[in-house]
Order: structure tokens, then sequence, then C-alpha cells
């Protein structure tokens, strides 16, 4: 499903593209979801998808207050408490993090055809190390990454702040934001993209409702069902 509008406005003139990482790139939503499940059982209540859908992507404190606020535990358990409470499951679940399909693809494609390719992820740098250890070469073809503890990143996704700045980081600055397109898979990063004028390819979980597919300018369901061309990218020259 595709905004055909939206997606002409960017057809044809794509010079650089940004990926987020949790959840696009890598399978690292699930950990969190995990996470969070065991520590509202706990409180006897279930975490759900309205709520997932209202947390991924942000900044660690920023979805930690959401957290916290709307399943109403907010007088038993602090913010800044759940994350030291999830902080060791996390940290044993991150190291076996995997691609998501398509990712690895897609990265040696574009790098290979010299199309500048970077991170912009709302994960800070203690997680993005440990979610990436076992994707080392691969997440080194990105021209550079832009954390969620970056000093220019003042506010999280959905603030523009760290597309913003990877864009800025382009050895070719400055570089034209409508010539920019941004792979996301939640909500709040793909209002960041449009926040910020860029083009943005979502890929949701299809456990996300459907009215978070109104923004993005085109969806698809995996990373592998990309097509380059479609965006004036050179196309895989496989038949994948
Ligand atoms: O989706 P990302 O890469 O911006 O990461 C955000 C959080 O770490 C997880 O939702
Ligand atoms: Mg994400």
């Amino acid at each position: 499903m595709s905004n055909p509008a939206a997606v002409t406005a960017g057809r044809g003139s794509i010079t650089h593209v940004i990926f987020d990482m949790d959840g696009l790139l890598l399978d690292t939503e699930k950990f969190y979801t995990e996470v969070q499940e065991i520590i509202l059982a706990r409180f006897n209540k279930k975490f759900d998808w309205s709520l997932k859908a209202k947390m991924m992507g942000r900044k660690a404190i920023e979805a930690a207050r959401i957290f916290v606020e709307e399943s109403g535990i907010s007088d038993s358990l602090s913010a800044e408490d759940f994350l030291v409470e999830r902080e060791s499951m996390l940290q044993d679940l991150f190291p076996t993090s995997e691609l998501m399909p398509g990712a690895s693809r897609l990265i040696k494609h574009l790098h290979v055809k010299n199309i500048p390719i970077c991170i912009a992820t709302g994960t800070h740098t203690r997680h993005y190390d440990l979610k990436t250890q076992r994707h080392r070469e691969l997440f080194s073809l990105m021209h550079h990454v832009v954390r969620g503890d970056d000093p220019e990143v003042k506010q999280g996704k959905p603030a523009p702040d760290g597309f913003l700045a990877a864009a800025r980081r382009f050895k070719d600055d400055p570089v034209d934001s409508q010539k920019v397109l941004v792979f996301e898979d939640a909500p709040s990063g793909v209002l960041a993209a449009k926040n910020a004028g860029m083009n943005v390819v979502m890929v949701p979980d299809p456990r996300l409702d459907i009215s978070h597919q109104d923004v993005a300018d085109q969806i698809i369901t995996s990373l592998v069902d990309f097509k380059p061309e479609e965006w004036g990218l050179p196309p895989f020259e496989d038949s994948n």
C-alpha cells in the first residue's frame, strides 16, 4: 500500500538513504516487547500493541515515561526504575540480535552503488554496541550513525533532530531533505522523518494498527519487497 501523491514527490530524485535500526534493520523490538510483558505481568497487567506503538522508536527515558504512565503503574514504578529493572534482561538479549529479512541485501546493494547511507536510531551508544556486535562488518558500511544519546539529538522521535543531524553529516553537505529516503518501522519514526521534510518508506510490524500507515509515503511488508528503482535508486541486479 502507498500514498501515490507523496511517493511521486520523492520518486526519481533520492540521493541519500537513512535507516532506522531497531525493528527495521535488526529484529530487536521483540526484546523490548518480551521484557515489558514480564514487567507488566508483575502488576497483573498486559502489554498491548497500542502501548507498544506509542513507545517504539523513542529514546529510552521518553519511552519509559510513556510505559509507566499509560499502563497506570507510575505510582509504584518510576520511569527511571523501570529502565533499571529491564536493563539486565535486555543486556542478555541484545547480543543475540538478528538482522531483519532483506536488510543485508539492501545495505550491501546501496553501498556497492555508492549511495550514501547512514543510521539514525533512538537507541543509545551502549545498547547500539550490544545489538550490533554480531554485525560489525555490515554496519561498518554506514557513512555514520546518529544515536539517541548524540548531543545534537535534543529530542527523540517524533522530533526530527536525529534525521536532520544524520543528513548534515553526509560529507556532501548540504543534503536536500526532499532527496533523502528514510526507512522506518515505528509510527514515531515515520513522523520524525516527515517532520524533517524527508521521504519515508514504512516497514510496519503487522500487529501495529493500520491507522499508523497513513503518514508514510510508501508501506512495504518487508525490506525484501523494496524496489530501489521506484525511488530513482539503482535496481537490484539479482532476481530476488
Ligand atoms: O527504532 P530505533 O532504532 O530508533 O530505536 C528505538 C528504540 O531503541 C527501540 O524502540
Ligand atoms: Mg525502529
